[in-house]
This record gives C-alpha cells, sequence and structure tokens, in this order.
C-alpha cells in the first residue's frame, strides 16, 4: 500500500513527467488525466475525464483490447503495446503503452493506468531506415551491384537477387563456394582465393577485378570489393562483398582509349599518307639534334618537291593525285631506315630527317636513292604515271640549331635545285640563303611593277636567210627596275613563274607587242610576225586561251600575224592538253613555234603530232658550229628533221658569219642573233626594218648589218649581263 503522505509527492510526479498518464475504469471511462496526455492528445482533462476511451481509437477498438482487458483480469502488465491513437487534432500519433491493471482493496480489477509514450520520432526513424535500406537495395540492384556474404561458422554462402543473376544462377540455385569458384576464370581464380584468404586469415581487405564464364562461354569482368565482420573478440566470423559487372563500363572505355588514341594519331599524322606531320617532325628534329649535340653525330634534313604534281591532280583528278602521293610516300619510307623519319608537309612536299648521318656526303647518296624511287613509274588506276622530284638538304649543325632553321633552309636548297635542275638535289650554301632574300625583294617589287610600268619590250629581229630580209621579231621583256637598272627576264622570269606573277605580266606583254606591231602598220612598215614567249605555267593557267583570243581581238592584229612559242618542258608535262590547247591556237590561225628544241627531254619523234609552224634550233646548238664542229650533226638532225615535217626552221643566236654559212648551207629558213642584231628598242627595230632588212651574200662572210651600231648595242647588252649576273 501506498503512505498516504506520498500522495502529493506521487501526485507531483505524475503531473510533470511527459509522457501522458491516464486512468480508465473497467468499462473505460477516463477517470484520470494528467499534463503530459493534454500535450500528446491534445484534449484537456476536463474535456476527457468522464469520456470513454475509445474517442483516441482511431476507429471503434483495437482488434487487441478484448485481450488486452482479459490479460489485465490476470493482473499482467502489458509492456510496450505498440498501437495508433488519434489526437484532439484528427492526427494519427504511434504510441508505445504499458498498461498496469488497477485492483480495489478486495483485489477486484477495476480499471487501468496507461502510460503513453509518443513513440512518432522512433517510428520516423525506422521508417527513414527502412526507406534507406530500400533505397540501397534499389540502388544495388540498378547499379548491378551484387552483395553476398559468407557466414563461415556455417560456411553458408548468401547472395543477392543481383549476384544471382550476374552469375547466370536461379534464386532456387543453392550456392555454395564450389559453385561459384566453378563460374571464376581459371586464370583469376588463384588471385581471388588468395585474396578471400587475406580476408579470413588475417582481416585484410579484397578488391580488384576478375573475369566470371558463364554457361554460354561468355566472359564477364566482375570488380570486387570484400571485407571482414568481426564479433567482439576480433575474430573474424563472416566475410561480406559487393560484386560489379564492369564489362560494358570496361568496353566503353576501351572504345573510349581507342578513339582517343585515334584523335592522337591523327592529330599527329597525315590523314592520306599515314606519315608523321609536321608536328611530330619538329619533335624528332629536336630529339635528334639533341641526340646529336650530346653525340657529336650530324642530322640531315631533306626537303622533297615533286615537279609538275599539279597538272597531274589537274588533269587525272584529286583521287588520282592522292594515289599518287600514297603510292611515293610508299616509296620514299622504302628508301629510309625505320629510325629515320619520313613526314609530309602537306600537298606534294614531304620531309625526310635522318637523325645520325656519319658524313653529311652519305645524304646524296640517300637523296640519289630516293630520287630514284619516286622517278620510277607509278600505276594509278589504270595510269602508268612518271614524276621527278627535286630536293634541297640541310645539316645539322652546319646549317642550322634548331628544326625551323634547318627546315627553312633544306626548302631554300630544294628551290636551288629545282633552278639548277640537273643533279635534282642541292646541299644548302648560305649563299642561297641570299639568293632567297634576293628572289624575295625582286619577287616584291615585281608585284608592283606593272601598275608603275617598270617593264619594257625589246624586239630582236628575225631574218630570211635566203634573202636578208626581216620576216618577224621577237618581243623580250626586261624590267628597268627602280633600283638595280635594266633587269633581264634571267633575272625575273623564273621568280614570276614561281609565284605566279607570269601570268599578268605575260598577258602584258602580248598585249604591249600586238600594240606595238599595230602600231608598226600604222607607221606604213610591212606586216611582220609578231612572235611571244609564252611560259608554260601561264599555257597551263585557267582561261589562258580566252584571254589570249581577247587581247588580239582587243588590239585587232590579225591572228596570222602573231606567233606563239612556247618550249618543250610543256610537252613532257601535259603533252595531251598541250597538243589540244595548240590545236586550238593553230585553228584560228595563230602560228606556233617551239622553242628552245632539244634542251629537254623530250623525243623529236612526237613532234609531227603537234600543229607547229616552226621550231627554234637553240643557240647553245648555233654555237657547236662554231666552237665543237666536230659535234655539229645534231643541228643538221633537227633542220633535217624539220624539213622533213615542212615546218619553217629558225636558228636563234648566230653571232658569227661561220654559223651563219653553215646554216645557210643547211637551207635554215630563218634566223636571229647579236649577228644581225640584239633585242633593240621599238624604234631602233623601226629604223631596222625601213632599211629593208640585211643584205646577204652568197658569201655569209661578207654578210653586212646595216646597222653599224648593232654590234656596239649587243656588245654593251653582253657587258650589262655579266654585271647583273
Ligand atoms: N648570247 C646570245 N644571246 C642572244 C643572241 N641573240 C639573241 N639572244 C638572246 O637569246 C634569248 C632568246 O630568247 P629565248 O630563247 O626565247 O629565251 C628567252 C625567253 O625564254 C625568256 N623570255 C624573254 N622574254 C619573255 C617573255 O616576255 N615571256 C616569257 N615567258 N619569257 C620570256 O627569257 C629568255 C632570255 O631572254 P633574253 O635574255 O632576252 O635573251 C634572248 C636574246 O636576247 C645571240 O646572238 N647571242
Amino acid at each position: 500500500m501506498i503512505d498516504q503522505s506520498m500522495v502529493p509527492y506521487l501526485t507531483a510526479i505524475v503531473e510533470s513527467i511527459e509522457d501522458a498518464v491516464l486512468a480508465k475504469t473497467f468499462a473505460g471511462i477516463i477517470t484520470y488525466w494528467n499534463p503530459g496526455a493534454e500535450v500528446l492528445y491534445g484534449y484537456s482533462a476536463s474535456e476527457m475525464v468522464g469520456r470513454h476511451i475509445s474517442l483516441l481509437f482511431p476507429a471503434g477498438l483495437p482488434r487487441e483490447f478484448n485481450a488486452i482487458m482479459r490479460r489485465l483480469e490476470h493482473g499482467e502488465r502489458i509492456k510496450h503495446f505498440e498501437t495508433v491513437l488519434v489526437a484532439k487534432s484528427g492526427k494519427r500519433i504511434d504510441v508505445s503503452l504499458t498498461i498496469s491493471p488497477l485492483f480495489s482493496r478486495r483485489g477486484e480489477l477495476i480499471g487501468a493506468l496507461t502510460i503513453a509514450r509518443d513513440n512518432s520520432d522512433r517510428r520516423r526513424a525506422e521508417h527513414q531506415l527502412s526507406l534507406h535500406v530500400e533505397r540501397l537495395a534499389l540502388a544495388t540492384a540498378v547499379a548491378r551491384i551484387g552483395v553476398w556474404e559468407w557466414e563461415l561458422s556455417t560456411d553458408q554462402l548468401t547472395w543477392d537477387a543481383t549476384m544471382l543473376a550476374m552469375y547466370g544462377f536461379e534464386p532456387t540455385d543453392r550456392i555454395t563456394y564450389e559453385n561459384w569458384a566453378a563460374c571464376v576464370h581459371s586464370e583469376d581464380l588463384p588471385g581471388r582465393e588468395a585474396s578471400l584468404r587475406r580476408v579470413v586469415e588475417q582481416n585484410l581487405d579484397g578488391s580488384g577485378e576478375f573475369r566470371i564464364v558463364s554457361a554460354d562461354g561468355g566472359v564477364k569482368i566482375i570488380s570486387f570489393t570484400e571485407r571482414a565482420v568481426l564479433d567482439g573478440a576480433a575474430n573474424v566470423v563472416r566475410v561480406v562483398g559487393v560484386n560489379v559487372d564492369v564489362t560494358e563500363r570496361r568496353a566503353v572505355e576501351a572504345a573510349l582509349r581507342k578513339s582517343q588514341e585515334q584523335m592522337k594519331y591523327l592529330a599527329e599524322h597525315d590523314f592520306l599518307t599515314g606519315l608523321p606531320n609536321q608536328r611530330i617532325l619538329n619533335d624528332r628534329i629536336g630529339q635528334a639534334i639533341e641526340l646529336g649535340s650530346r653525340t657529336g653525330r650530324t642530322v640531315a634534313l631533306l626537303f622533297l618537291d615533286m615537279d609538275g604534281f599539279k597538272h597531274i591532280n589537274d588533269s587525272l583528278g584529286h583521287p588520282a593525285g592522292d594515289k599518287l602521293i600514297q603510292s611515293i610516300s610508299k616509296r620514299l619510307l622504302d628508301c629510309v631506315r625505320s629510325s629515320d623519319t619520313v613526314s609530309r608537309q602537306g600537298g606534294d612536299e614531304f620531309i625526310v630527317l635522318l637523325p645520325e648521318v656519319n658524313h653529311p656526303e652519305d645524304t646524296a647518296i640517300a637523296a640519289r636513292r630516293m630520287l630514284e624511287a619516286v622517278a620510277a613509274v607509278h600505276s594509278v588506276d589504270e595510269h602508268e604515271l612518271q614524276i621527278t622530284a627535286c630536293i634541297g638538304i640541310s645539316i645539322y649543325p652546319d646549317d642550322g640549331l634548331d628544326a625551323e632553321t634547318l627546315i627553312k633552309n633544306a626548302d631554300t636548297a630544294m628551290y636551288n635545285a629545282k633552278d639548277n635542275g640537273t643533279r635534282g638535289y642541292e646541299f644548302f650554301q648560305p649563299a642561297m640563303n641570299l639568293r632567297a632574300v634576293e628572289r624575295q625583294f625582286l619577287e616584291e617589287g615585281m608585284r608592283q611593277a606593272l601598275e608603275r610600268a617598270e617593264f619594257v619590250l625589246h624586239y630582236q629581229p628575225k631574218i630570211d636567210l635566203r634573202t636578208g630580209a626581216i620576216t618577224g621579231a621577237e618581243a623580250l621583256i626586261r624590267w628597268m627596275h627602280p633600283t638595280r637598272g635594266l633587269l633581264y627576264p634571267g633575272n625575273f622570269i623564273p621568280i614570276a613563274e614561281a609565284s605566279g606573277l607570269i601570268i599578268p605580266i605575260g598577258a602584258w606583254v602580248l598585249r604591249q607587242a600586238c600594240i606595238q606591231a599595230q602600231s608598226w602598220i600604222g607607221k606604213g612598215l610591212p606586216p611582220i610576225t609578231m612572235a611571244v614567249n609564252v611560259s608554260p605555267v601561264r599555257f597551263e593557267s585557267e582561261g589562258f586561251l580566252e584571254g589570249l583570243f581577247a587581247i588580239l581581238n582587243e588590239t585587232g592584229l590579225d591572228k596570222k600575224s602573231v606567233e606563239i612559242e612556247v618550249t618543250e618542258t610543256l610537252l613532257i608535262r601535259r603533252p595531251e592538253l598541250t597538243a589540244s590547247i595548240l590545236r586550238t591556237l593553230r585553228e584560228t590561225g595563230v602560228r606556233i613555234a617551239m622553242d628552245d628544241l632539244g634542251t629537254g627531254y623530250s623525243s623529236l619523234s612526237y613532234l609531227h603530232n603537234l600543229p607547229l609552224d616552226a621550231l627554234k634550233i637553240d643557240q647553245s646548238f648555233v654555237r657547236q658550229i662554231s666552237m665543237a664542229p666536230n659535234q655539229i650533226g645534231i643541228v643538221s638532225a633537227i633542220i633535217l628533221m624539220g624539213k622533213s615535217l615542212n615546218l619553217k626552221l629558225i636558228a636563234e643566236g648566230i653571232e658569227t658569219a661561220e654559223e651563219l654559212k653553215f646554216l645557210q648551207d643547211l637551207n635554215c629558213d630563218e634566223g636571229q642573233g647579236y649577228y644581225f642584231s640584239p633585242p633593240v628598242l621599238p624604234e631602233q627595230f623601226a629604223r631596222l626594218h625601213n632599211t629593208g632588212g640585211f643584205r646577204i651574200f652568197g658569201d655569209a662572210a661578207r654578210t653586212r648589218s646595216p646597222l653599224n651600231s648593232c654590234d656596239q648595242i649587243a656588245r654593251e647588252q653582253e657587258r650589262d649581263r655579266r654585271r647583273l649576273s
């Protein structure tokens, strides 16, 4: 029994605790309601005392109520009965109830005392936990993370559904260590078992990758992590682990790696030939220089450029041009060692790096080998193509200490090789740089020379070698350079050709020559043929014919009075195109002369296929008449062949009476040369023409030039020329 004196204290305790305390009769009528109950349920004591407890029940009496009452009748105390009650606000509250029976003095059950504790927070926490667990399960399923446990005491393996699916097991299959081991790739099993041993025996975490082989032979790559679970005495009792199927990820990574490698390759190699590009070449030159500076070895750089590649590309199309470049690149690779680098600079340019050269002269051997390899016939589609190349060579350390200088100097040497055109390769010499600067200077000047009217034409008479009459004039360009004085074509035409400036310059020459011829006719001079040199570059340029006809129409000169002098190189480079352009020209009446005959490499035999009017015998052959009489057979042969093709023969550069006599004897039709007159200004030419030409006697030795000053002019020009070259 409770000491009555304690009642106030007990009441104070019950009134002050946070838990809800209520007393009710056996019939369920509330007889006591503490402040904690007011807070929990929202009802005040006055509202609840005398009311039935079922007011708090969500939907009538809970099923367990009667059972609880029975247990209370037996004097049992109900602990932690969890249920849901409804507060005044209608909110459902999770509560944990402790219900104690209340007996009368006579021991009859008269009611119950209930202590309710708000369980909402704990429930929420539990709910959150179960959500986490669910999410984790979902995440492991989505991420295809398989989870497993190995209970060491029972040797029981537990796998989740992802694990089973990963290994191809059915949910009903019994998983044993042996089943698992049978799935592991035989090469990886020892490693896996060692890892498990380390976990079990040494409590060391394991992780890594291994392969499993499915029943159909498919291989999966599995990433694993495993760890020991310890008991209170730090003994390993369980091993838990996760498996992730990373097969696809590894495949994607491999594909990504491959595409990155491909991108790197493309960034460093020429797409057409697969050769290293400029970037890699620069690196390799840098490495070679570094090595060379330590070992004292020389490094050689060969700059190759194809001759006339553009024409092959234009006439046969880019696909054929590309195949030719590929064929050339293979040949070049065959010429060098694996330690050498062949790189393509774009277009038809290649650079070959020989990182270790004992003697610079050895490079000449390599260069000759490359020239031969390039020159051999290339089979491209149905075509048998031939192409030549020029090579410029620079040597480290003599010609430069860095990649840029070495490349620039090899390039300069290559241009010199093109100009000299004999061996096909040239070693760089410092003087070449001066020439390159000079070329640059002239090219820049030439760009303005047309506008500033710095070009002039001189005219050299062509003479009928039987009568001495002037039959024509050859227009020859000169450049009145503002600081250098009079420049001859040899000084600037090659630069104009290389830069393309020859196209406007050539058009100017033609227009000027036609205007001059018209002007002479206007002054009453007998009509003559006006010969104009046409550079191969211009001849092959787009719109050449249209431009030429436009000028002829514009100036009104009779087409039959115009003679185009073309060189043999055209025939070698693009025989079909050349023949077709020449035919069109010829049909309109324009005359065509083949210049510099015999200086190129063409076979004379195909000349009969071309629509020619005249052959010009180069002055080097004419010179042989007086300088090497034993070799004059070739002049006779050219004349005889020309005659047989019904072509007019014009000898160039006649300087002596002896040469003239010889040519006359061979029935050469026409000639020009200092013996008669050098190229002269238009007024001088008009005066010459006015006199009716030259008196030619049967005895050539007595032939006289009508212009006393001719010898003088020729001498002065020769002097100028020597001074300039
Ligand atoms: N030693 C010697 N030389 C003689 C004699 N008679 C004439 N010559 C020179 O020989 C060259 C003949 O011209 P080419 O063979 O057409 O050779 C020309 C031609 O290929 C080219 N050329 C000249 N003018 C033009 C032009 O307007 N356009 C183009 N594309 N080329 C031109 O420049 C070359 C050189 O022209 P030039 O310096 O004017 O030199 C001219 C002329 O002055 C002689 O008896 N002895």
